[in-house]
Parts: structure tokens; C-alpha cells; sequence
């Protein structure tokens, strides 16, 4: 089973994971600004070709002289059937980036081709050689087939996210408002990384202007499971950190199932009862949680008290 209580206490938050045109000064030099957990730099579909090494030289002089404070750094890089990936690699890995994410993986294959490369850029320019950690895009049919080698592909993998504007291309339609053509590939992705214990990122909502649109997707993938979601817009970060937060009720709940296991494992026991409800490790892994997004959203004080907001 992924996950002891105690990486679950330190699990690192993904609810939101901008997209930040490689080639935009003004957006790179602001991008951290905004509270996102992860900053993502593009060099792929929103950067033209003829601005291909602009970006790349603009995001890693960016690494090299710009705070982003707490954010883990993305790049996501161009595809292996580019000229372009070779010298994304070395650059990003070069100005120590804390991820990399290949788009449209269709194959465990393509994760170990980018692995060897990110190695040998690591011994290259004298980084630690396993650090920079993984990523993949599943952006086709054949990349939903084969999600669980995918997501197993490397101890690197930090993730895999749903691409759905590639997605549904391939799949001969569009995307619809509630959701029903993604359904399938969602479920495939959030399981195949659940399997491998790593994260899940659901797709952009590219409507800037349908607050409930974007509401009603954000609820039905926080249902589901989903870790977070690929951004494209800095005004969607507080509204997905909102679907995430927890109620006041959810966290109170969570502190007395931490606080009562507490007392069972004093008394020598994995299980104890709280209002009649069976408490054991999922019910407090589920709590520990809750709580890492309640500290998140800073919902509570030192103490435990609830802060209203
Ligand atoms: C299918 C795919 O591959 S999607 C992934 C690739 N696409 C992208 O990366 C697109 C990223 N997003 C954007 O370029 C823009 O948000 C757009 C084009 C969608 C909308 O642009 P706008 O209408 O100008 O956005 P908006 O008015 O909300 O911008 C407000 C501020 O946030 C900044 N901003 C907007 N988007 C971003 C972003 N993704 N990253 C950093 N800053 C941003 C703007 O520069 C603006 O700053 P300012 O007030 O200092 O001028
Ligand atoms: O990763 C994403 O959500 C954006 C993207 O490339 C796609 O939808 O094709
Ligand atoms: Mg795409």
C-alpha cells in the first residue's frame, strides 16, 4: 500500500500547476507571484517554433537569477519527435529544475529515453544523478493505453497528467461541459498513478471567461481523486485551492481521529472506536490529509483552533 502515516504527513502538495509561456518575459519574471504549488514552464505547444530557443535561454536565465520561493519548478519540455528536446534537456537540467515534463508519452520507452538523457546531463554539469524528477503527459489513446507502464516507468516520476485538448483530438471529438468524453481516460490515469504511488494532474480549462465551467470540473476531479490540475490562467489558483480547502466540519473531524489514534497507539492499539465509528490507518491516513490541506490553505492556528475566514 503507497504511503506510511508519516510520508503522508509530509506529502507535497499539487493542487495547482501553472503553465507559463517559455518565450513571455513579463509572465516567467512574475509567474511566482501567484501562490501556485508548481510553476510550470513551457517550451512546447505555447512557444512558436521560431521561438523555440529564446524560451529555453529565457526560462534558464530565469532558474538562475529568479526567486519563485516555495514553488516546485516544471519545464515542460518539446517532444522526442522534435529537434528541439536534446537541448531542453541539458539546459533545464543544467540550471537545476526540480521536474521535467514530457508531453504526449505514449510509452514507457520514452520515459527511459528521457531518463538517460536527464542522467547523462546530470553527470555532465555535476548534478546529484537521480534528482531532477519526472513527469509524463498522456495526451493520445495509445498514451491512456498504456498508462501503468507509463506511470512505473522510472523511480523519477513524480506524476502523469491528462492532456485533453490532444486528447480528444486523437479521439475524433472536443471537449463537452460535463466531462462525459474524458470520463474513461481520467479514471485510467488517476489509477494507473494511484497503482504507482504517484501523483495525478487533471487538464487546462482553456475558457477563461466560465467560472462555473471551470467550478464544475474542478469538483468532479477533486472527487475523483486527482491531485491537482494543469493551469493556464493565474485567476483559476484560488478557485482550485477553494474545491481543495476542507470545511470547518472536515477538520475538526480529522483532528479528533488523529487525536484518538494517538490515545489507541498509546494503549498498544491500531484501532479504536470515536462516535461509534471504527478508526483505524486509511480513516487517519485520510485525516492526515486533511490536515496537510487545512495547513495549506492556513485554516488552522498553532493550537488547532479553526481560523474563519
Ligand atoms: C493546450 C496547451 O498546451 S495549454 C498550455 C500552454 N498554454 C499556455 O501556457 C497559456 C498560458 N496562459 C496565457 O498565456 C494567458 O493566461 C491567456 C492567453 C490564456 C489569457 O491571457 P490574459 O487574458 O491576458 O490573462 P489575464 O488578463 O487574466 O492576465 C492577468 C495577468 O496575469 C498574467 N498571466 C496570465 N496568464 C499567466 C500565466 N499563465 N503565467 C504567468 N502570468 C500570467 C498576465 O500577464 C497579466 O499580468 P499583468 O496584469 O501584469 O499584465
Ligand atoms: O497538459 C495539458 O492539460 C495541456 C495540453 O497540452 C493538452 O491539453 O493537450
Ligand atoms: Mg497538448
Amino acid at each position: 500500500m503507497g504511503g506510511t502515516l508519516m510520508n503522508q504527513q509530509n506529502e507535497r502538495l499539487r493542487r495547482t500547476m501553472m503553465f507559463v509561456p517559455g518565450n513571455n518575459p513579463a509572465m516567467v519574471k512574475d509567474a511566482g507571484i501567484f501562490g501556485a504549488d508548481s510553476i510550470m514552464f513551457d517550451l512546447e505547444d505555447a512557444v512558436a517554433m521560431t521561438e523555440k530557443d529564446a524560451a529555453r535561454y529565457l526560462v534558464f536565465e530565469a532558474l538562475q537569477t529568479i526567486d519563485y520561493g516555495n514553488a516546485e519548478l516544471v519545464v515542460r519540455i518539446n517532444g522526442l519527435d522534435t529537434p528541439y528536446y536534446e537541448n531542453d534537456i541539458k539546459a533545464m537540467v543544467k540550471a537545476g529544475i526540480d521536474v521535467i515534463r514530457l508531453p504526449k508519452v505514449e510509452s514507457a520507452e520514452m520515459m527511459h529515453t528521457l531518463e538517460k538523457l536527464v542522467a547523462d546531463a546530470e553527470k555532465n554539469f555535476d548534478r546529484e544523478v537521480g534528482t531532477t524528477k519526472l513527469m509524463a503527459a498522456i495526451e493520445s489513446a495509445k498514451g491512456v493505453v498504456h498508462a501503468n507502464e507509463i506511470a512505473a516507468a522510472s523511480k523519477r516520476m513524480i506524476g502523469i497528467a491528462l492532456s485533453a485538448e490532444d486528447y480528444t483530438t486523437d479521439m475524433k471529438t472536443h471537449r463537452y461541459p460535463d466531462g462525459q468524453e474524458l470520463l474513461y481516460a481520467r479514471n485510467v490515469i488517476l489509477h494507473a498513478a494511484r497503482a504507482a504511488g504517484i501523483a495525478a494532474f487533471d487538464t487546462v480549462f482553456t475558457n477563461m471567461d466560465d467560472e462555473a465551467g471551470f467550478y464544475r470540473e474542478t469538483e468532479l476531479i477533486h472527487q475523483l481523486g486527482f491531485d491537482g490540475k494543469s493551469l493556464v490562467n493565474p485567476r483559476q489558483i484560488a478557485m482550485v485551492n477553494k474545491v481543495y480547502q476542507p470545511t470547518k466540519q472536515e477538520i475538526e473531524k480529522a483532528q479528533n481521529v488523529i487525536a484518538a489514534i494517538e490515545e489507541a497507539r498509546l494503549k498498544g492499539s491500531g484501532v479504536i472506536s470515536m462516535n461509534g465509528q471504527m478508526v483505524d490507518r486509511p480513516v487517519v491516513l485520510r485525516a492526515q490529509r486533511v490536515m496537510n490541506l487545512a495547513n495549506a490553505a492556513n485554516l488552522v492556528d498553532a493550537e488547532g483552533n479553526y481560523i474563519e475566514k
